[in-house]
Order: C-alpha cells, then sequence, then structure tokens
C-alpha cells in the first residue's frame, strides 16, 4: 500500500469507530480481514496513526473545525506528526487509493496558528470528564491530559528472580534501553517519532528467558508500595493477567505464600504461563468464586492488594480510545465495584496487616474518595504514609504528588496515571 493509501483505511477505520462506539483493536482487525493484500507494516501504520488521532481527537477537531475522520487524520499528520501543510497535501493525492486533494478550508486550517481551545480541548479529555480533572489537578488539568494524550514508552520490570537490571539493559540496548527514574527494576524504551513502531520486546529471547516483564513504571511502584516481603502471606485479591502477582512473587523473593485471585476467570488465564516463564515458584492460583478458599485467608493476610477495577483513566496513554467511549454511569457503576472489593478484602487482613488499595484512574471518585467512604465502614483501619513507605522501600524522599496516599500522573512523574492508598489493620 502507499502511504496516502493508509490516510484512506484509517479515515475508514476512524469512522467505524465513532459510528460504532467500538474498540479501537476490533475495528482495527475487522478492516484487516476484510482487506487481505495489507501486510503488516500497512497494519501498524495505519494503526498507529489511528491511534494517534485519538490521542489527540479534541484539539485537532478544535483546530480543524471538524470533527469528521479526514479532518482528524489530515490534521493529526500536522499537529502530531509535524508534517508541513504542503507535505499533507501531498500525502492526500499520494495514488489512487489516497483521500484526495485538500480542500481550500482544510489548507487555510492547516496553515492556521494556533488558535484559542476550551480547557477540556486542549486537554484532550471528553467535556464531562473535565470537572474531575480539575476537582484533581486545578491549574495542572491541561497538563496533566496534554500528558495523558502523548505516546507511552514501552517499560519493562526486571524480574530480580532471573536476572539484574544490567543484564536486561544489555540484552536490551540497540533498543536504546534506559533505567526509568523513579522504579529500581524498570528500563524503558522511548516510543519512536512519528509513526514508528516500538521494538516487540516480547518477541526478545531475554523476555522468553523470563528476564522481564512488560509493566509501567506506576504499575511497578504500585506494587512496591504494597511492601510484600520474604516470607509474608499476600493476597493479590484482583490479580487480573497477574502484572502485579509477579512483581509481589519477586519482592517476596519466592518464599512465604503468596494467592491470586480474580472474579473473571478468563482474566486470569494468562497468569498460569507468565509464572512459569518468570520462575515463580510461591504463587497458589485460586479459583474465579472459590468463596470457601478465600474466607479460608480470613484474618491471615499481612498484605491484601486490591487493584481494584476502574475507568482507567489513568492509561489513556496505551489506550486513547477507551476515553471516548467512557461515561458517567460507567464512572458509577465502577464506584460501586470498588466499594464492593474494598469490603471484600478487609476481613482478609491480619491486625497489623496492610490493605493496599490501588486504581489506574485519576478520579478522586475512585481514589480519595473510596478511601473514605471505606474508612467510615471499617473504623479498625488507618492509614499509612505512602511518603514513609517509598522512604523506607527506596531510600530516598518520595517525589511530589506522593504524600499520605500517592498519585502519580505522567505529567509530574511520566509515568501511567496511578492511585495508591495504604491502610493498616489496627485491631
Ligand atoms: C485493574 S484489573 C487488575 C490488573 C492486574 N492486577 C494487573 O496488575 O495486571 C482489575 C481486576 O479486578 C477484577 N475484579 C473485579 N471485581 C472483582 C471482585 N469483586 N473480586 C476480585 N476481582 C475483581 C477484574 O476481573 C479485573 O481483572
Amino acid at each position: 500500500m502507499r502511504p496516502g493509501a493508509h490516510l484512506s483505511a484509517a479515515i475508514e477505520v476512524l469512522a467505524d469507530i465513532a459510528g460504532h462506539r467500538r474498540p479501537a483493536a476490533d475495528a482495527l482487525r475487522d478492516w484487516a480481514r476484510t482487506h487481505r493484500f495489507a501486510g503488516s507494516g500497512d497494519r501498524a501504520a495505519i494503526g498507529t496513526l489511528v491511534h494517534d488521532v485519538l490521542r489527540r481527537r479534541a484539539s485537532i477537531a478544535a483546530h480543524m473545525g471538524s470533527d469528521h475522520p479526514r479532518a482528524l487524520v489530515l490534521g493529526a499528520l500536522h499537529m502530531v506528526w509535524g508534517l508541513s501543510p504542503a507535505e499533507v497535501a501531498r500525502l492526500a493525492e499520494d495514488g489512487p487509493h489516497a483521500p484526495g486533494a485538500l480542500g481550500e478550508d482544510e489548507m487555510a486550517r492547516l496553515s492556521a496558528p494556533p488558535g484559542p481551545v476550551s480547557d477540556p480541548d486542549a486537554a484532550d479529555v471528553p467535556a464531562w470528564c473535565w470537572p474531575h480533572f480539575a476537582r484533581v489537578f486545578g491549574p495542572r488539568g491541561v497538563e496533566v491530559g496534554a500528558a495523558l494524550a502523548a505516546r507511552a514508552p514501552v517499560d519493562l520490570r526486571v524480574n530480580t528472580l532471573k536476572a539484574t537490571r544490567e543484564k536486561v539493559l544489555k540484552a536490551l540496548s540497540r533498543f536504546g534501553a534506559v533505567e526509568t527514574p523513579l522504579s529500581p527494576l524498570g528500563v524503558r524504551i522511548a516510543h519512536p517519532a512519528r509513526g514508528g513502531r516500538p521494538p516487540a520486546v516480547e518477541a526478545e529471547a531475554a523476555h522468553g528467558k523470563g528476564w522481564f516483564e512488560v509493566q509501567d513504571e506506576g504499575s511497578q511502584l504500585a506494587a512496591a508500595l504494597t511492601d510484600a516481603r520474604p516470607g509474608m502471606q499476600v493476597l493479590d485479591l484482583c490479580a487480573g493477567a497477574g502484572g502485579k502477582t509477579l512483581a509481589l512473587a519477586a519482592a517476596m523473593e519466592n518464599t512465604g505464600q503468596l494467592f491470586a485471585y480474580d472474579a473473571d476467570a478468563r482474566r486470569l488465564r494468562p497468569i498460569w504461563e507468565r509464572l512459569k516463564r518468570a520462575g515463580v515458584r510461591n504463587v497458589q492460583v485460586l479459583d474465579a468464586h472459590d468463596a470457601e478458599a478465600l474466607s479460608a485467608l480470613e484474618g491471615r493476610m499481612d498484605r491484601v492488594l486490591v487493584d481494584a477495577p476502574c475507568t482507567g483513566s489513568g492509561v489513556w496513554r496505551r489506550k486513547p480510545d477507551a476515553k471516548w467511549r467512557m461515561s458517567p454511569d460507567a464512572l458509577t457503576r465502577r464506584m460501586a465495584e470498588q466499594d464492593a472489593v474494598f469490603d471484600s478484602a478487609a476481613p482478609l487482613v491480619k491486625p497489623g496487616g496492610r490493605l493496599v488499595y490501588v486504581t489506574c484512574s485519576l478520579f478522586a471518585e475512585e481514589g480519595e474518595d473510596r478511601v473514605a467512604a471505606f474508612r467510615a465502614r471499617h473504623s479498625a483501619f488507618a492509614p499509612v504514609s505512602a511518603a514513609g513507605v517509598w522512604a523506607a522501600a527506596f531510600g530516598t524522599p518520595a517525589p511530589e504528588g506522593i504524600a499520605e496516599v500517592a498519585r502519580l500522573d505522567p505529567a509530574a512523574h511520566g509515568t501511567d496515571g496511578f492511585f495508591i492508598a495504604i491502610l493498616e489493620r489496627t485491631a
């Protein structure tokens, strides 16, 4: 396919996503199925363009005066990829399957300097979300939204059961791998510029040997603040595919007992292969909905990690389509689920043990509010300073944003957005 045809394909896929409120991955997969002539390079180029449009949909639409997929794609080439208006015009006429010549208005829009835009558009967040951003970030809201609209790097966590950071850095040196600034186990590979594909690190031999896992630095820090130590009894109550389970197992040096549970058996499924590859031997995976297995843990856990289901507003860098699909109703549903799973964790914690509540959301309704509501229902839990746990874990003072609770955001910390609260059972 010629580059011009990639633009037309991206326009088609974006129309499908907008028309049917579908996940981008589904629309891209269906497009590929019905256009078998497209090679993997073509599919990657189209996918990159679609995701770049979705990251910046609101600010591009404001500049182009339209949210039609054609306007969004042309705008993204200029505003995200940095092509000049003349270069965009050339690409738009690149071959018979390109979108076609630019109109006068399109050319004028592309050539115009950036004009004034509303805060939610400048932040590239849905208008209904803006009050939630403003509540948490105040004047930083636009900066945080813009950081969430940028491409994320590939972050890896070194599996200390099998490798060292030096070993992983060396194995991935040709990708320009560097240390992450906050997590002592993190390795980062920058996202390539304009249209480029991030390296397929999971195809590397070092991944096959279990030396590292793909995990955002924020997620690594959430696991580290759980402070699971060798010999402890620990439950990962919302284990999902096991991202944090693996980090906890390594922190426990394969000793003690780590239980992994998730209410959804399908989500838990990949954990088996991951545990094996990582050389983890201290994890017992509990069956979904095995209430008896969970109640057997009552009052026994040194740590219970509740990595609660959430809107995912902190990971919009990686799933930009999700921010436009999210709704106020979904937020309300997530809050009810968070209260339920928080409550179910409480009896499992032993006196002196800790309950660590985590979401990858930036909204206070899913963070501070849920913790306050939990504490109102459970007087036996007292907060533990996240800054104190940070200082003890890393031997450095906690950065800004980490105080009684921790809120990580891509603008301040370069991580995905996370909320972390640590509570100790006092009685
Ligand atoms: C944010 S994801 C977990 C991600 C995972 N911890 C990781 O690091 O890869 C939240 C998980 O909570 C699970 N979940 C939702 N309600 C639950 C409940 N009441 N009890 C246990 N798990 C629940 C969901 O199935 C989902 O897999």
